[in-house]
């Protein structure tokens, strides 16, 4: 059994007003990874909060850990409307306790008060990273098999859909475009590493490599 707080491991939910990470007032993830299912949210947070020596968060572990069972059996028995809830309250809670690198469920950003949030976050210098897919390559990643409940039935076109619905959503949220058609995870992770600039990268200089800047709505 490993360290669940030792570098590059995927913490779960904590019980209300539990401290066991030391967050200080003020602390916020180094980095939160959003994007559609297949993107690489949960494998890149792993590579990259080893490669920044902190913690890896995910809210899909979160949501199982406060639920006691699996999405898929959340999305089955309570409905999706619960899953939802139950992924605000842990996305809003990581979002205040974590420092580490932070992967959100892939429809997280559809809810209102997440978007601000994450906006508020970015807003003050956080970094939020949208991993971007395309259908091609996300379906070998996805598989489509039966764990990912809203892709039941026709997997592509629902993926698409939902790409389709999110992605303007995704990319205002974003300060920081990743592709990662044909980047392989480690590369992905070393590409976010790099665009957080010094304070991830100790001992160099180098300007930060945001591909692309928050974009502010009117
Ligand atoms: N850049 C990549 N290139 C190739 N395969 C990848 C890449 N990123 C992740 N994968 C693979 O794709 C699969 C899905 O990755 P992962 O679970 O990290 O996606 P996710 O974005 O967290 O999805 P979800 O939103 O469903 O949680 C895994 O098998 C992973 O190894
Ligand atoms: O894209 C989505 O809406 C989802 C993605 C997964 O990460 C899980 O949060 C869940 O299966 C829903
Ligand atoms: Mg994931």
């Amino acid at each position: 059994m490993s360290d669940p707080d030792a570098p590059g491991t995927t913490s779960g939910a904590r019980a209300p007003g539990t401290t066991s990470d030391a967050h200080a007032p003020g602390t916020r993830p180094a980095v939160v990874l959003v994007g559609p299912p297949g993107s690489g949210k949960s494998t890149v947070a792993r590579l990259l909060a080893d490669r920044l020596s902190v913690v890896a968060r995910d809210t899909d572990t979160d949501v199982e850990a406060t639920a006691g069972k699996t999405i898929s059996d959340i999305f089955v028995e309570d409905g999706e409307p619960r899953f939802r809830e139950l992924e605000r309250e842990a996305v809003a809670q990581a979002l205040a306790e974590h420092d580490g690198v932070l992967a959100l469920g892939g429809g997280a950003v559809l809810d209102a008060g997440t978007q601000q949030l994450l906006a508020a976050y970015g807003a003050a210098g956080g970094t939020v990273a949208f991993l971007d897919v395309s259908l091609t390559h996300a379906a070998p990643r996805v598989g489509f098999n039966t764990s990912r409940p809203l892709l039941l039935g026709n997997p592509r076109a629902q993926w698409q859909s939902l790409m389709n619905a999110r992605r303007p959503v995704y990319e205002r949220l974003a300060t920081l475009h990743v592709s990662t058609d044909g980047v392989p995870p480690r590369d992905v992770a070393e590409r976010i590493a790099g665009a957080l600039g010094p304070s991830a990268e100790p001992g160099t200089t180098t300007t930060p490599a945001v591909e692309n800047p928050v974009q502010e709505d009117a």
